[in-house]
């Protein structure tokens, strides 16, 4: 365990803990810009580029939100459209989610988004957060996530909604849920993913312990799918979506729907309490304090 906590290149002291290392054919709208050229269709948003390739049916979906693709309000945002576009384009059959920055896919939630902001402002970015999850949980096309860098806590939570993971073999990245390594709590849902990803034993220790896994560790856990070399990463990824597009539409959408349905079902059931139990965590001054000084060294940590 040791091993897997201490194993990788940067990681920051905090407290006691050691932290992570480091075409749409459709509308426009105000923040996106399409364009189009034969079977190819792009669109640009500020934090999110979507490339879909109409003689495959594969979107590719990249984060393009330097410096660490963090998961702010606006990126979710951006993110929620672009995969309703797509889910809603005929000619999209999968979607590939990967990353346009080095060396990371995404250092997970924007922590900005929940530090230092009224409650207002925590309802709204959490109700977002639900909604991408949500959304990608339950999404009906085929999912895989292109892991080209290191993954923490929302990130590897947005990994483990889609359907196939492939991480770059790199022994810098990691992924894993940190969160009680920022003084904080994964909820429920989060913890569902993970139970359903890697079995309940294993989440407990990874949870508990807020791990961080190298790509090889991840493989062993099936935290993900497969390591490849990272100029293999979107290769790999478009050969696994040829494996999936060969099993009828309905048949696959249906069967992946009845095994997450129960799961989707429970946070829609318990959604505004969940929300009030962010907004009311997130506040205490105890929890901010924790992200203020954990902000504090991410800004110190720089060389
Ligand atoms: C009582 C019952 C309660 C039940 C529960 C109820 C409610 C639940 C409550 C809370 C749940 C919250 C769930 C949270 C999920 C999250 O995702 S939290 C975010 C976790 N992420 C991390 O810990 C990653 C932190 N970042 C890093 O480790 C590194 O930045 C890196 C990603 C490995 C990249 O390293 P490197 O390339 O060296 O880049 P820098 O560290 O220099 O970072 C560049 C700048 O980016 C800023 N930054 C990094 N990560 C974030 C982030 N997540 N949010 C905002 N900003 C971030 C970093 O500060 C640098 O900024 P400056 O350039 O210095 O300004």
């Amino acid at each position: 365990m040791a091993a897997v906590l201490r194993r990788g290149a940067k990681f920051i002291s905090f407290g006691s803990s050691q932290l992570l290392p480091g075409g749409c054919k459709h509308g426009r709208t105000s923040t996106l810009s399409f364009f189009s050229s034969s079977n190819r269709n792009s669109s640009s948003s500020s934090k999110i580029k979507v490339d879909l390739d109409g003689s495959t049916g594969i979107a590719v979906v990249k984060f393009q939100s330097p410096p660490v693709n963090s998961m702010s309000l606006d990126f979710l945002t951006e993110l929620s459209i672009s995969l309703e576009k797509l889910e809603l384009d005929k000619s999209c059959r999968g979607v590939i989610l990967t990353s346009g920055q080095p060396k990371i896919f995404s250092a997970g939630l924007d922590i900005l988004d929940m530090y230092g902001k009224n409650p207002e402002h925590y309802a709204e970015f959490w109700k977002s957060v639900q909604d991408i999850w949500l959304k990608l949980y339950s999404y009906s096309k085929i999912t895989i996530a292109g892991i080209n860098g290191s993954c923490p806590a929302g990130g590897c939570l947005m990994a483990m909604t889609c359907d196939y993971r492939i991480m770059a073999d790199d022994p810098r990245y990691r992924i894993g849920l940190n969160e009680t390594q920022l003084g904080i709590v994964a909820p429920f849902w989060f913890m569902d993913t993970i139970v359903n990803t890697v079995g309940h034993r294993t989440a407990e220790l990874s949870l508990q312990f807020g791990l961080m896994y190298s790509p090889s560790d991840a493989l062993k856990i099936g935290l993900v799918d497969q390591v490849v070399p990272e100029e293999k990463v979107l290769s790999t990824a478009t050969e696994t979506m040829t494996q999936f597009m060969a099993i009828p539409d309905h048949a696959r959408e249906i069967s992946k729907s009845m095994l997450r349905k129960p799961t989707v079902d429970r946070l829609l059931a318990f959604r505004d309490a969940d929300t009030k139990n962010f907004v009311s965590f997130i506040s205490k001054d105890s929890i901010q304090k924790s992200l203020g000084m954990y902000l504090t060294m991410l800004k110190q940590r720089k060389v």
